[in-house]
Order: structure tokens, then sequence, then C-alpha cells
């Protein structure tokens, strides 16, 4: 009998901050986020090596933050904050499931969680612990998605994992409009050509030119997590 052997060693998964709340308005599900640990640790059970960024679209958006009056950076800097309360929760989460999780900050808040060092990371990595990665890039006018395609090129992933509501990249927000049709697979530059909002163009170029694929998918529906770490169809693949 042969043992299903997943398509990749190390992956990237940017986490949404909207679907940690669940059923909920705003903030963190307990069910939720406990189901999701659920679902990566079966993959690291596997034997993949997962890195994790987490939004924060769920407490703060630095966007919303400037449309009501307030300096963009200090709001982008509140929303950073805010992935760092996200990343907290699911490595807590992480740890109370039997994996070891690590955060790692991309700004300084040292008596909190670690700073982010790369030589770190991937030794973490190595040693079969989950990184999540903590306040996005550090720089404001950035979103956590860039910070993904950032972080995955920087441990030599070999997909960045798109986990959200949806199920994959429409013609048109699905939320919005109800004729939208999904893609199995399209290119970076179709996608950014055709305006689709899933990821910001920073992020996808920066896939693109690192010929990082990114497979957007959903983390509400059980078990695609590992269908796609094991190469099935699933979601939708953006590739170079
Ligand atoms: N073409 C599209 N295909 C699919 N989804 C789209 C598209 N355009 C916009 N969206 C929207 O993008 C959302 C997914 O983005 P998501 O909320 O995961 O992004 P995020 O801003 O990175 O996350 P967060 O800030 O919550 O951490 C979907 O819920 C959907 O409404
Ligand atoms: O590199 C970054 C990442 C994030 N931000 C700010 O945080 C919020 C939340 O991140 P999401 O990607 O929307 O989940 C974002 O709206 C920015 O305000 C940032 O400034 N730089």
């Amino acid at each position: 009998m042969s043992i299903a052997t997943p398509a990749y060693k190390r992956i990237l998964l940017k986490l949404s901050g909207e679907a940690l709340m669940g059923d909920d308005a705003f903030g963190i599900n307990r069910t939720t986020i406990e189901r999701m640990v659920q679902e990566v640790a079966e993959v690291t059970r596997m034997g993949v090596e997962v890195a994790v960024v987490i939004g924060g679209g769920n407490i703060f958006r630095g966007v919303a933050g400037g449309a009501v009056g307030m300096d963009r950076a200090t709001a982008d800097y509140m929303g950073m904050l805010a992935t760092v309360m996200n990343a907290l929760a699911l490595a807590d989460a992480m740890n109370k499931q039997g994996l070891t999780a690590r955060v790692m900050s991309a700004i300084s808040i040292d008596q909190v969680v670690e700073p982010y060092v790369r030589p770190k990371a991937l030794q973490y990595l190595e040693e079969g612990k989950v990184v999540v990665f903590a306040a996005g890039t550090g720089n404001p006018f950035f979103t956590t998605d860039t910070a993904a395609a950032l972080r995955g090129a920087e441990i030599g992933a070999e997909l960045v994992l798109k986990a959200t509501k949806v199920d994959g990249v429409y013609s048109a927000d699905p939320h919005k409009d109800p004729t939208a049709t999904r893609y199995t697979k399209l290119t970076f530059d179709e996608a950014m050509v055709r305006n689709l909002g899933i990821m910001d163009a920073t992020a996808f170029a920066l896939c693109r030119d690192q010929k990082l694929p990114v497979k957007v998918f959903s983390i509400i529906k059980p078990g695609a997590l590992k269908r796609v770490v094991m190469g099935e169809d699933e979601g939708t693949l953006v590739y170079a």
C-alpha cells in the first residue's frame, strides 16, 4: 500500500483575520480558531513545515482609521498591533493542541514576542515548530498579504496558501456579485490586469517576480488545507 506524500515540504499560510471571527461581528471566535489549528496540526503531522502570516482585519484595518481622519501611518501601526494580538491567540491555541508555535514580530515588542530574525525562523521550521509571523512587514502602507509574499520568499516556501472566507479567486468579489465565477487557475498578470481584489497588487507582483505560486482556498471548508497540501484540486492557483 502506498502512503500519500504531501506535494510541498515548506508552506507559508496566510490566515485572514476576518476568518478568525467565525460568525461573530469582530474579534476572535474560540471554536473557529481551534478548528483552524486542528487543520494546521494535520498538515504538520504529515511532515510539512508551516509558517503562518496572520491578518488583522477582525480587529483593525488601517485604511478604515485613515478614512475617518486618523493619520494613515498611525492607523496602520494599530493594524499591525492587531495582528500581534491575533498571532498570540493563534500560537496559544496551537500550543494547547500539542503543536510548538513561535511568534516572531516585525515590530519590536520584546516583552511580548521575539523579533523576526530570518535564520532563527528557518531554524524553528527545520525543528518542526510552527512560526507565526506577526506585525505584517513592519511598515505602514502595506498589508499582511504582502507580508505573506515577503516572508514566503524569505523562507523559501514552495507555495503561499491564502486561507480566506471564499473558496478561490472569482471574476468579481463574490460577496458583492452573485454572478461571479471562480477560476481554477490564472496568472499573476491576469489577476492584476483584471483588478481581482482578492490580494493587493504589491503582494501579487512580489509573488510573480519571485515565481512563488499562491493558492487561494476556503479555511471554512473542512479538510481544504490538507487537500491543497496534498496537491489536490482545491481553490484557485495563481502562478507566474
Ligand atoms: N475577485 C475576487 N475573488 C474572490 N474574493 C474577492 C475578490 N475580490 C474581492 N474579494 C474579497 O476578498 C475577501 C478575501 O480577502 P480577505 O478578507 O481574506 O483578505 P485580507 O484583507 O487579506 O484579510 P484580513 O484583513 O481579514 O486578514 C473575500 O472575502 C472577498 O469578499
Ligand atoms: O505590513 C503591514 C501589514 C499590515 N498593516 C496594517 O494592518 C492592517 C491589518 O492587516 P490586513 O492585511 O488588512 O489584515 C492593515 O489594514 C494595515 O493597516 C500594515 O500597515 N503593514
